[in-house]
């Protein structure tokens, strides 16, 4: 994997002038030392989850939240919390272990994690990304297009080949998310990396881990310089709390990433902080649940003559490249009923599904991402990028499965999707019965 850019030998001013302020700053430690060596794990993912490094005087077994602002003292290794709170690296140092990171820094959202990494950005830059992006991505993108100097190349990240006919000397970063949301499309890491790598060294490649987690996947291991994430979802679990957390192995790049959290003051919380260690410890539990039933009903609709977008099933037209770099297929899904009205009336008839943004948490959401998460994508934009206006995205919880499929069959029925006596759910959605009449 090439190298991210260093302070000292940058492909821009970037690096200098970070240098320059950093030398300037009295606002450092950076760099603390990470808890565990990369991939020096010593036990199975889901056993490092569970158990942090670390405690305190009374070997208290829950970290302490160290609710204060400030640290008496001169010189000690924390003075005021935007700076640093034990609170707060005790979690960052968890993730760095099991992001397969030297380094993970927390801060208050994951749109706040790539303002962070985007500051590194400077007039003239060059940005590669997808065609399928989280909304609030696309609209920090586009602001930095047009209030920053930055140059926005929208390509399809599913082709690598697209990429490498924009990569170039002024290509400062390639931002990649897998599997996209909400087309749950698939981005080839590696080979992206490489590409980029090969032709610009300096360049950043970038990845959006939301969908996935660590528990599934570590881009870092892929290529990836840095990997980020919001910790709103998966991360912690329980939709109780906003965080962003990213991931980097370049001693340089950290500190980059450090300075401007510092800097812009939007390191995440004492009490939040814990709060995201405390959701982290159970990650894998969650995520085996969330995807074993994401199957079942990526299934169930598949069967139910819709086209559903999830990288489970293997009618996923890229399912081997994402099981090649992914331990599971997460437990977000799509479909499509090929009217919006339909669409609408199915999300507001179901019950147990929640109509609301988000995913990755215990209970189950149902949502119209272009009139909901992706709705400050304009309608034009969404079009030329083949996003379909009645596109459905479901994000599965933690629920008893059956609960969930019947409540999906009542509200498919009431919208007209499906037409299957009601009193029949139960008995439509045993794995060994045969499809219903199908989508309308
Ligand atoms: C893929 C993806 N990345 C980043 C974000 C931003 O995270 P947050 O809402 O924590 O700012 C979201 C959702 O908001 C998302 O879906
Ligand atoms: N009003 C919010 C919408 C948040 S969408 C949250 C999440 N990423 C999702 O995909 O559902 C905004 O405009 O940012």
């Amino acid at each position: 994997m090439s190298q991210a850019p260093t302070a000292s030998g940058d492909k821009s001013s970037l690096g200098k002038a970070f240098q320059k302020l950093d030398l300037e700053g009295h606002d450092l430690p950076p760099s603390p030392a990470p808890s565990s060596p990369r991939n020096g794990r010593k036990y199975a993912l889901a056993t490092e989850l569970v158990y942090t490094e670390g405690t305190d005087q009374y070997n208290a077994s829950s970290v302490p939240i160290y609710q204060s602002a400030t640290f008496k003292g001169i010189g000690n290794e924390y003075d005021y919390t935007r700076s640093g709170n034990p609170t707060r690296t005790h979690v960052e140092r968890h993730l760095a272990k099991i992001m397969s990171a030297n380094r993970a820094l927390v801060v208050s959202s994951g749109m706040g994690a790539l303002d962070v990494i985007t500051r590194v950005l400077r007039p003239g830059d060059e940005v590669i990304t997808g065609d399928d992006l989280y909304g609030g991505t696309n609209r920090l993108l586009k602001y930095l297009a047009t209030n920053g100097g930055i140059i926005v190349h929208h390509v399809d990240t599913t082709d690598p080949e697209a990429v490498r006919r924009f990569v170039n000397a002024k290509t400062a970063m390639v931002l990649l998310e897998t599997p996209t949301n909400p087309l749950i499309k698939i981005v080839d890491i590696p080979s992206i990396a490489q590409i980029t790598h090969a032709t610009n060294p300096s360049a950043i490649v970038a990845v959006d881990n939301t969908m996935l987690s660590p528990i599934l996947s570590n881009p870092l291991d892929l290529g990836a310089d840095i990997v980020y994430e919001s910790g709103t979802k998966y991360l912690s679990g329980h939709h109780d709390l906003m965080a962003g957390v990213i991931a980097v192995n370049d001693a340089a790049l950290g500190d980059k990433m450090y300075f401007s959290i510092n800097a812009s003051g939007c390191g995440l919380s004492p009490f939040d902080s814990w709060l995201l260690l405390r959701g982290i410890k159970t990650l894998a539990v969650r995520m085996e649940k969330q995807q074993s039933n994401a199957m079942r009903i990526a299934s169930f609709l598949e069967d139910h003559g819709f086209r559903v977008r999830y990288p489970g099933l293997k009618s996923h037209p890229q399912y081997d490249l994402h099981h090649s770099m992914a331990r599971g297929a997460g437990a977000v899904l799509s479909f499509e009923t090929g009217d919006v009205t339909v669409s609408e009336r199915i999300v507001e008839s179901a019950q147990l599904w929640a109509i609301s943004v988000s995913f990755g948490c215990v209970n189950s959401l149902i949502s119209m991402p272009c009139r909901m998460s992706h709705a400050s994508i304009d309608a034009k934009t969404r079009a030329e990028r083949n996003m379909p206006e009645d596109i459905i995205r479901l994000c599965v919880g933690i629920e008893d499965v059956d609960d969930l499929i019947d409540d999906l069959s009542r509200a498919l029925v009431q919208a007209g999707a499906v037409t299957v006596s009601v009193e029949n759910f139960r008995a439509i959605n045993a794995p060994s019965t045969g499809p219903a009449s199908g989508a309308s």
